[in-house]
C-alpha cells in the first residue's frame, strides 16, 4: 500500500465514517481512516493527496469535543469537512458555529447559489442527508457559501484557492442522492487521485510489506477455514512460501465435522502446512460456568492467544501471528479510531490478552468482506472457500446462550446441520450473507405424542448484508420456514419449538450476543 496515492480521513467519531472510506474505495482510490488524534507529523508523512474531516457526535464548541492541529491548514492538502468537520473548519478559520434553534435530521433539499469544484455536474436542486444539531453562524474567513436549504442558509462552503471544502450534510450516505459525485469530484477534480487501487495493487503491495516484515523468518497463521483466514493464507504463502505454518484450532464450538472439512478442503486444494489442534476441553474448561457474553468473548480471544504462542515457542524463529481481522471486528470492538462506542469485544481484536510475545500481521484490517472476497477470486480462491457464510471465532460459544456444556452444543450442532442442509438442499444458501441457530437459554411447554415436554427453543437467523455492518432478515417463504421447524423439532431431542428472528442490524446485531 506504501506506493499508492491516499486519502485520509480523520475520525471524530461519526457512525458513517467508514462508509466515507467505502465510496472513495469504489472509485479505486486508496483510503485510510486514522484517530482525530493521529499526530501531524503522521499525516506529513503519509502524504496524502487529500484530507477528510469525518462528522461526530460531539459539539465543536464543548471544551471536551475532539479538536484538530491548526498545522493541517498549513499543509498545502485538499481539504473536505463533513458535517463536524465542516463545523471544525469553520471555527479553525475565525468563523462561529452554534446550536441551532431547529436540527435537521434526515432528507433536505440544498439549491448551489455559487457552483465551484465540489459541485461539479450536480443539477441546481438536489436532495442530501442531513444530522445535525449545530450550524455555522459566521462564515469563516475568506470562505463562500456555495449551497442553501429551506432551513439553513449555510449548506455548504468553500475556499477555492486553498481548496477547503466543507459540507454541512453527509454525501457518504446512499440517501444523499449525488453524494458519490461530490466525493468524486473532490478526489478526482480536487485532489488529483488517480484510480490506482485495484485488488492487484492491493495484493501486490501487501507482498511486499509482508515479506519486509518476515524476512526469512517463520510466521504463524491463525486459520478458522472462513473466508478471511483462508484468503490469507493464500496471500502470505505467496509471499513467505514454505516458512507459512497455519494452524487451525478445534475449540469444541465449531459446527459438527467443521474442523474435519476444513483441513480436508485444504489439503485438496492447497499445499499448505496445516496444524490441527484439538484444545476443546481446555476451551470448555476455561468457559465452565460463565454466561456473559463479554466474558466469554475475552476468555476465547486469550486462550486462542495461550495456544498460537504454545506453539510458536517450538520454533524459535516465529516473531509475528497473521489473522484474518476485517475492518468491521475492528471497529466494533474497540475505539481505536474516532470515540465510537464499542458493541461487542470480537474475539480476535477486543479479546486480546493486554500482553502478547507474537507481534500481529493483519493484512485485511481496513477492509470489509465484499473487499476481501473480491482479493480471493484474484487469488484464484475456488468459490467454495470464498462463498462460506462467515462464521464467528468463538463459534457456537454465541449462539448457546448462557451456559455452555457439551450436552447444549451437541444439540445446537444437529440443529444448525439440519437449517444448513436445507438451505443448500433449497437453493438459497448463496442468497443470504449468514444463517445460523441459536440455542435459547429457556424451555418452554410442549406436546409430543399425548406427552408434556419442558424443553429447549431455538432461534433461527438468516440475514442479507454487503459488510455485516448493517443488516436485514431474510424473507423465507413459509413453506420453507414450516418445513425446516418441523425436521428440528421431529429429529433434535430436546427441542420441542422453533422461532424465526426478524429483527435488522440496527438496531439488533447479527449475532445475539
Ligand atoms: N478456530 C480457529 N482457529 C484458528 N484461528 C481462528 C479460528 N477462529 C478464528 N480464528 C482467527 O480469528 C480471525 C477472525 O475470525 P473471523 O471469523 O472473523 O474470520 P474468518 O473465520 O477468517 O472468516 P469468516 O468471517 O468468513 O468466518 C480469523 O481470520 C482467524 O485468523
Ligand atoms: O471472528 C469473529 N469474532 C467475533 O468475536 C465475532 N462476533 C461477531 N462476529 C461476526 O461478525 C459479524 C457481525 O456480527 P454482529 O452483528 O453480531 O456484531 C457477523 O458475521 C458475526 O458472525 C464475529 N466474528
Ligand atoms: N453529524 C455530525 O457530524 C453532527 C455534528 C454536531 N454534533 C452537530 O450536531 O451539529
Ligand atoms: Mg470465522
Amino acid at each position: 500500500m506504501l506506493h499508492l496515492q491516499k486519502i485520509l480521513i480523520l475520525d471524530f467519531g461519526s457512525q458513517y465514517t467508514q462508509l466515507i472510506a467505502r465510496r472513495i474505495r469504489e472509485s479505486n482510490v486508496y483510503s485510510e481512516i486514522h484517530s482525530h488524534e493521529f499526530p501531524i507529523q503522521k499525516i506529513k508523512e503519509e502524504k496524502p493527496q487529500g484530507i477528510i474531516l469525518s462528522g461526530g457526535p460531539m459539539s465543536v464548541y464543548d471544551s471536551d469535543s475532539p479538536k484538530i492541529d491548526k498545522e493541517i491548514f498549513e499543509l498545502g492538502v485538499p481539504i473536505l469537512g463533513i458535517c463536524y468537520g465542516l463545523q471544525l473548519l469553520t471555527i479553525n478559520n475565525n468563523g462561529m458555529v452554534e446550536p441551532a434553534e431547529k436540527r435537521e435530521y434526515g432528507k433536505a433539499k440544498i439549491s448551489i447559489t455559487q457552483r465551484d469544484d465540489l459541485f461539479k455536474n450536480i443539477p441546481d436542486e438536489s436532495i442530501v442527508w442531513m444530522s445535525h444539531g449545530d450550524y455555522v453562524t459566521k462564515l469563516p474567513e475568506n470562505f463562500i457559501v456555495t449551497s442553501k436549504s429551506e432551513n439553513s442558509p449555510i449548506c455548504s462552503i468553500s475556499n477555492s484557492s486553498k481548496k477547503f471544502y466543507g459540507v454541512q450534510f453527509h454525501p457518504e450516505v446512499a440517501h444523499t442522492e449525488f453524494g458519490k459525485q461530490i466525493i468524486d469530484n473532490f478526489i478526482f477534480n480536487i485532489c488529483n487521485c488517480k484510480p490506482d487501487w485495484t485488488t492487484i495493487n492491493f495484493i501486490d503491495s501487501s507482498i511486499e510489506e509482508i515479506k519486509n516484515k518476515v524476512g526469512n523468518n517463520k510466521v504463524i497463521l491463525a486459520l478458522s477455514g472462513g473466508v478471511d483466514s483462508s484468503v490469507a493464507a493464500v496471500l502470505l504463502h505467496k509471499a513467505v512460501k514454505e516458512n507459512l505454518i497455519c494452524i487451525h484450532v478445534d475449540h469444541g464450538m465449531m459446527r459438527k465435522n467443521e474442523s474435519a472439512d476444513i483441513i480436508k478442503m485444504f489439503k485438496d486444494n492447497y499445499d499448505l502446512n496445516v496444524i490441527h489442534i484439538d484444545a476443546s476441553e481446555l476451551f470448555l474448561s476455561k468457559l465452565k460456568g460463565v454466561i456473559d457474553p463479554e466474558q466469554k468473548r475475552k476468555i476465547i480471544g486469550n486462550t486462542f492467544i495461550e495456544i498460537f504462542e504454545n506453539e510458536a515457542r517450538k520454533f524459535h524463529d516465529v516473531e509475528y501471528l497473521v489473522q484474518g481481522t476485517l475492518y468491521p471486528d475492528v471497529i466494533e470492538s474497540v475505539s481505536v479510531k474516532g470515540k465510537s462506542v464499542t458493541i461487542k469485544t470480537h474475539h480476535n481484536v477486543g479479546g486480546l490478552p493486554e500482553k502478547m510475545n507474537l507481534k500481529l500481521i493483519e493484512p485485511f484490517r481496513e477492509l470489509f468482506k465484499d473487499e476481501v472476497r473480491a482479493i480471493g477470486r484474484e487469488l484464484g480462491l475456488p468459490e467454495i472457500f470464498i462463498k462460506r457464510h462467515p462464521f464467528p471465532g468463538p463459534g457456537l460459544a454465541v449462539r448457546v446462550l448462557g451456559e455452555i456444556t457439551k450436552e447444549r452444543l451437541d444439540i445446537l450442532r444437529d440443529v444448525d446441520e439440519i437449517f444448513m442442509n436445507e438451505l443448500i438442499d433449497k437453493n438459497i444458501y448463496d442468497k443470504i450473507w449468514q444463517a445460523f441457530s441459536v440455542l435459547l437459554p429457556i424451555q418452554t411447554v410442549g406436546v409430543m405424542g399425548d406427552n408434556r415436554t419442558y424443553e429447549n427453543v431455538i432461534a433461527l437467523r438468516a440475514v442479507t448484508s454487503t459488510d455485516g455492518m448493517t443488516a436485514d432478515w431474510f424473507r423465507f417463504d413459509y413453506e420453507f420456514l414450516e418445513n425446516v421447524s418441523n425436521k428440528i423439532i421431529r429429529m433434535v431431542r430436546g427441542v420441542n419449538r422453533v422461532v424465526y428472528d426478524i429483527s435488522s442490524k440496527p438496531p439488533a446485531t447479527i449475532e445475539w450476543e
